[in-house]
């Protein structure tokens, strides 16, 4: 949780209370479904948690921004930053239900109002959002495919409309192919654990 606030000194009492429940909260589903490799649960705030903040080094989202998080497992990284961004509102879409179970029951346990969930395939979500946010999901052009639908032309933030995703490691084969504008961001020039090396947040905008 220290970590948390070593990058984010700013936190409410509210936030800071979400975020100090987020590890017994974890580490009760994670014995029971599995959303996050076991032996890595008690690197949950630096591996998963701060990981998933790291989309607010590149973007502060704008009061009233709708978002979806595509693939959203146990929650990363939607639920960090619901809890981050209490005035935007998340929607956490995944195809497997028992895992959108765990979603629901940590956002419902930390009284996150911010916050809808759904079992679904994203290609069937009909939903219209501002940005699309990711980790671990499927290659770029693949995710621009199914989202293209769901972006809506009005724009409310810094940047327009589109997808912010985390990926790690060599990204140039994944971003070559994709003929939207694209902006890479390095976390490892926000945070100095030596995870963030590699790890990237990747935006591209969409335009329909
Ligand atoms: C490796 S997990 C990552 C989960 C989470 N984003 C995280 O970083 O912990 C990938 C997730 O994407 C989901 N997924 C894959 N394709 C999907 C699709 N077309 N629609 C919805 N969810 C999908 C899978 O069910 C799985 O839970």
């Amino acid at each position: 949780m220290d970590i948390i606030l070593k990058y984010f000194p700013d936190l409410t009492e509210t936030q800071k209370e979400q975020f100090g429940a987020l590890y017994d909260l974890y580490t009760d589903w994670n014995s029971k479904i599995n959303v996050i490799s076991r032996k890595d649960i008690t690197n949950l705030y630096e591996h998963h948690v701060l990981h998933s903040l790291g989309i607010a080094k590149f973007i502060q989202f704008k009061p009233g921004t709708r978002i979806m998080d595509l693939g959203t497992g146990g929650g990363f990284p939607g639920i960090p930053l619901a809890i981050l961004f209490p005035d935007s509102t998340f929607h956490l879409v995944d195809s497997i239900g028992k895992k959108v179970r765990v979603a629901t029951e940590i956002a419902n346990a930390i009284g996150l109002k911010n916050v809808t969930t759904r079992h679904c395939r994203a290609e069937e979500e009909k939903q219209m959002f501002d940005f699309v946010v990711s980790r671990a999901v499927m290659p770029l052009t693949d995710l621009l495919k199914i989202i293209r639908k769901n972006i809506s032309k009005e724009q409310h933030n810094a940047f327009p409309n589109g997808l912010v995703c985390l990926k790690g490691g060599e990204l140039e084969k994944e971003v070559f192919p994709v003929k939207h504008q694209t902006m890479v961001t390095e976390l490892k020039d926000f945070f100095s654990e030596e995870f963030f090396e590699t790890k990237k947040v990747v935006y591209v905008t969409v335009n329909n």
